[in-house]
């Protein structure tokens, strides 16, 4: 069976083979740290052999209650921001037909969300769209304290039980949360919701894995079974036994670290499928909250091609020389679109009949790299044979474990985020939150 390969060739135009090599013995480290729980961070590496560990009795229960929910809801909205979102958010949007919410012989309720921003007409528009549906909840928060989450589970939680009924809401609502810690966790034992837990082990960032992507990923109707088992593969393929030169997130650890060393100091994910979209913005959480501390860190960005060729190639090919990019291929597309023939020819583009549209986007692909890497921006490529549940699990892993240890190289804790609490902070303090009043007067006498 095949896997999903990185190619890392088309960087060594620009940082010497002999170089990345010589990362060996500090991945090796870094890979022996996270196995052994000796690095920073070390009491957060419970995602390191979860696929491996996931037990049937558990993946029952998931299925269980994603049947309960897309038995009975037209609607699931998902609540919650970051870790707390973007991974079932970046595997349900890459499965799912890409005008999924206009379908009408659904098999699946939507899956929407809500929790990740603070924007009044989104949760205004959101509220009056469920008025007309019968919807369920997912609240996903690790803290169970996350302001943005909150608020919106409140205002939810609130309609649903007016629509419904309390006992009715309560079937519907189920909480990912900690054990015992945290709001979310108080009011879910308090009205007796379903819960899943996030173990104490596992960072936001790093739980796409649990219940806080497995859950919604099962209600829109995909087969968690086949992403874990994906998982499971480059859990394997990237463990400590594999050597340095065949271990894909060795390889992409060492060279992405040997490219900041050489001034490359933002890395643009890029992806040829329209679906991929969100599988950047989950990586930039990944990557950005695990690397960027200490005052170091490669820059995340992500674009879609050929969409941001007309908008942000300009800057790729002529700007900064400060970039590299690392491209998501999928190698063979799941449906066959063949470009038809024209007597009149009036858009001249006969040169296309008779081919797939993918042979075209293809042609796109290798002549963007080729523009480039000639423009002075390295590439790295990874290709996934095809978009499934398999292969994203792989995909999902392999990043996991390339972050775990690019951070170590980079001699971060790659598993805190001290830097977020500082917008949380001002704005308690701004908002006159209990507890704050010495913040909240520091800060008004500021502005
Ligand atoms: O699951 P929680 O605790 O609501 O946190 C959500 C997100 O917020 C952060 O803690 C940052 O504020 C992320 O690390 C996390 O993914």
């Amino acid at each position: 069976m095949e896997n999903i390969k990185l190619s890392i060739d088309k960087a060594f135009g620009f940082v010497s083979e002999q170089a990345v090599a010589g990362y060996k013995a500090q991945v090796d480290d870094a890979n022996a740290a996270l196995h052994n729980g000796t690095g920073k961070g070390s009491d957060f590496l419970g995602w390191l052999n979860l696929p491996s560990s996931i037990d049937e009795a558990h993946l029952q229960d998931l299925e269980a209650t994603a049947k309960i929910l897309r038995n009975n809801c037209e609607v699931v909205v998902v609540i919650g921001i970051g870790g707390s979102y973007l991974g079932a958010k970046a595997v349900i949007d890459a499965l799912s037909n890409s005008f999924d919410w206009l379908l009408t012989e659904r098999k699946s309720p939507v899956v929407v969300y809500a929790g990740q921003n603070i924007g009044e007409d989104y949760l205004y528009e959101l509220q009056e769209l469920l008025k007309t549906k019968k919807f369920g909840i997912i609240s996903i928060s690790k803290s169970g304290t996350t302001t943005e989450p909150a608020l919106a589970f409140r205002l939810l939680k609130t309609q649903l039980e007016e629509e419904q009924g309390k006992a009715a809401a309560q079937k519907l609502i189920i909480a990912i949360t900690d054990k015992s810690r945290g709001a979310l966790r108080t009011a879910a034992t308090q009205e007796g919701y379903k819960t899943f837990v996030i173990e104490d082990n596992v960072g936001g960032r790093f739980s796409v894995l649990t219940p806080v992507g497995l859950l919604p990923i099962a209600v829109a109707g995909f087969d968690i079974r086949k992403l874990i088992s994906g998982a499971v593969t480059m859990e394997a393929k990237c463990g400590l036994e594999t050597p340095f030169e065949q271990n894909p997130a060795a390889q992409y650890a060492a060279v992405r670290n040997e490219l900041y060393k050489n001034g490359k100091t933002t890395e643009i994910l890029v992806n040829f499928h329209p679906k991929l979209h969100y599988i950047g913005e989950w990586w930039k959480q990944l990557y950005g909250e695990s690397e960027g501390k200490e005052n170091k860190g490669i820059f995340p960005a992500a674009v879609d091609f050929t969409t941001d060729l007309h908008s942000m190639g300009q800057w790729i090919q002529e700007g900064e020389r400060t970039i590299f990019e690392t491209v998501i291929s999928v190698k063979e597309s799941n449906y066959t679109k063949v470009f038809p023939h024209s007597e009149e020819n009036l858009d001249g583009l006969n040169f296309l009949a008779g081919k797939r549209v993918d042979e075209v986007n293809k042609m796109a692909e290798l002549g963007t790299m080729i523009a480039h890497v000639d423009g002075g921006v390295p590439n790295l490529k990874i290709e996934l044979p095809v978009l499934n549940e398999y292969y994203l699990g792989e995909l999902l892993y392999f990043f996991e474990k390339a972050c775990g240890i690019s951070g170590y190289i980079l001699g971060v804790n790659p598993f805190d985020q001290p830097g977020v609490e500082a917008y949380k902070k001002n704005m308690f303090a701004l908002l006159e939150k209990p507890g704050f009043e010495a913040e909240t007067k520091a800060i008004k006498a500021r502005i």
